[in-house]
């Protein structure tokens, strides 16, 4: 799944703005996903009828089995890859393209290795604003640098940064083209826990002090219960007794625990122990991994 990561997020970097379409959608929501499928084979779509929101401000993760269609469906929210039908629309404009106006970050950092931290995340904020002047594309680089604690490093390049500091700066980049809407994919997947956990940490902390609208796909439940006002199970496509069944939203889950709630403090919560008995059950029993 990450091979093309790096293609995917240069031309998700460099694209212009969308431009507008007339298509309307009929249902409310910042981040509007009306009945989207995907079919490599004809008869054998890979998900089929995945509707859902997500409301400005909002973190979203999804949560299923390899192949049920999450990556997928987070290219076609980036604009990367097209839905075989269905809409996807965002501030009432359909997606039919990469947009500055969604930050990615995938599980390989996807860093230019020839630039410094500052070059890279430099590149995309003169992408986002090509009338700045240095002066003030340095301040901003800066400014989100910092906010994931990696001033000591700015001048260094990639191969000079352990795989969590790479990431960090895959996150700045992402918040620092202020992008409506950001879209992760797994963007702690190959990090230790103890790396994971401290990012996870400052990713709420930045993600509630901007009030940035997420969605992120996670493996991880606890993850996802940590960060995720909502999480979304999905199931793979699966033969039945009646035929091929194609993937789809199985359930929306809506994150009872209280906002505040960090991750030391987690597992003492009341209700995070039936929240996660519920999805690990979910995936388990009905979620159907091949
Ligand atoms: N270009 C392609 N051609 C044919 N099949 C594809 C292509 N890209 C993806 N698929 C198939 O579509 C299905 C969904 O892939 P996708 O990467 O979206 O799943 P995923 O849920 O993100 O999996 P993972 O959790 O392993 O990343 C998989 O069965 C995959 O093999």
């Amino acid at each position: 799944m990450w091979s093309d990561a790096s293609v995917r997020e240069s031309a998700a970097l460099v694209a212009p703005v969308s431009a507008p379409t007339k298509k309307v959608s009929p249902m409310s929501g910042f981040l509007k996903v009306e009945q989207l499928a995907k079919a490599y084979q004809a008869d054998k779509p890979v998900f089929a009828d995945v509707s859902f929101t997500i409301d400005k401000g909002e973190f979203v993760c999804i949560i299923g089995h390899s192949g049920c269609g999450k990556t997928t469906i987070l290219n076609v929210l980036a604009g990367l890859d097209t839905a075989t039908s269905g809409n996807c629309f965002m501030d009432g404009r359909e997606i039919n393209g990469p947009s500055l106006e969604r930050g990615v970050v995938f599980q390989s950092h996807a860093l230019m290795p020839w630039l410094t931290v500052r070059q890279n995340i430099a590149f995309a904020v003169k992408s986002r604003w090509p009338e700045w002047k240095t002066p003030q594309i340095n301040l901003h680089v800066e400014k989100f640098v910092a906010l994931v604690g990696l001033l000591p490093a700015i001048d260094k390049k990639p191969s000079q940064l352990s795989g969590g500091m790479k990431q960090r700066v895959g996150i700045a980049r992402a918040f620092a083209i202020q992008p409506k809407m950001l879209l992760l994919d797994e963007p702690f997947g190959a990090l230790d826990a103890l790396t994971r956990g401290t990012i996870q940490d400052e990713l709420m902390a930045i993600v509630r002090e901007t009030h940035q609208t997420v969605f992120m796909i996670t493996h991880d439940v606890d993850e996802a219960i940590l960060l995720a006002d909502r999480i979304l199970l999905m199931t793979n496509g699966q033969e039945t007794d009646q035929g091929y069944r194609p993937g789809g939203m199985a359930e929306v889950v809506v994150n009872p625990l209280p906002r505040s709630r960090t991750r030391a403090q987690l597992h003492h919560l009341d209700g995070y122990y039936d929240l996660r008995n519920h999805i690990v059950d979910f995936l388990v029993s009905r979620a159907k991994a091949h």
